[in-house]
């Protein structure tokens, strides 16, 4: 097996009554890009939120990169690069999408939020920031408002502030939530190429999008690892069929 650079042993959490992570194993190795999958109220969001930090465990443990990062806040993980994807409503609409890819390129330096307007002119962030936006194909947007941005290229800057933070490890939750065909077309494409560079875990209803990009997917229902393995074996594990794909699913 090739080196394991995130690593989930035995994450619980509890609501109330309902179980959302019950006693979860997951290793996701370096270079690969591994889907979660399952039904609604699976679990999926709150592993991804015990896993950036946002989210504490009730049990067990987080290693990343070699280290324990069970007790460490999120800013912490992402400073050792393991990032999770900015939700939009942390981006500034009122500020251009390269002022907000620079005020992540300011913040993982280590600098305050609120040091903004030296981010309009700065070369040390801009310059990077306008990198970052090229990565994500958003280079002749850098200077609309981030406001005026349609829904595609507003996911497109998330990725491009998570790009910012100098990551090893994306985490993903639903990208192309709400995407027409091309847009979503267009992140697969993205991703494919992010892929190359990053290990990524990424969750996604698209099931075209986790078959078109996944090495390795994990199946998580009621909390629980169903099933982890191949797109080949998820795809035609009996279980699977059942309990999330539905027959003829995936096919
Ligand atoms: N903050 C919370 N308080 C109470 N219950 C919660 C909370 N967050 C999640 N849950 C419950 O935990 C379970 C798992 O939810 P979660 O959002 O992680 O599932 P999911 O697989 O991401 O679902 P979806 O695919 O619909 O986004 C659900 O039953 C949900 O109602």
């Amino acid at each position: 097996m090739a080196d394991v650079l995130l690593s989930a042993q035995k994450v619980s959490k509890r609501f109330g009554g309902i179980v959302a992570s019950d006693v979860i194993d997951l290793d996701v190795e370096a270079g690969t890009l591994h889907a979660i999958i399952g039904p609604n109220g699976a679990g999926k969001t709150t592993l991804v939120a015990q896993l950036s930090g946002e989210l504490r465990l009730d049990s067990g443990e987080i290693s990343f990169a070699g280290r324990d990062m069970t007790r460490l806040a999120m800013h912490e993980r992402a400073q050792a690069g393991l990032v999770r994807s900015f939700q939009i409503t942390s981006v500034v609409p009122q500020l251009t999408a390269c002022e907000n890819v620079a005020l992540a390129v300011q913040a993982h330096d280590g600098h305050s939020f609120r040091c903004w307007k030296p981010a309009r002119s700065d070369a040390s962030l801009r310059d990077p920031a306008l990198a970052c936006l090229n990565e994500v194909g958003l280079a002749a947007k850098a200077d609309r408002l981030v406001g005026s941005l349609a829904h595609g290229e507003k996911r497109a800057l998330e990725i491009a502030m998570v790009l910012a933070t100098r990551p090893k490890m994306l985490l993903l939750d639903e990208p192309m939530a709400g995407m027409g065909p091309e847009d979503s077309a267009r992140l697969v494409a993205l991703l494919a190429k992010l892929k190359q560079r990053f290990t990524i875990l990424l969750i996604e209803h698209d099931m075209d999008a986790v078959f078109a990009l996944a090495d390795r997917i994990t199946v998580l229902v009621y909390g629980r690892v169903m099933l982890t393995g191949s797109p080949g074996d998820v795809r035609t594990d009996p279980k699977v069929r059942e309990a999330y794909l539905g027959e003829g699913a995936g096919s």
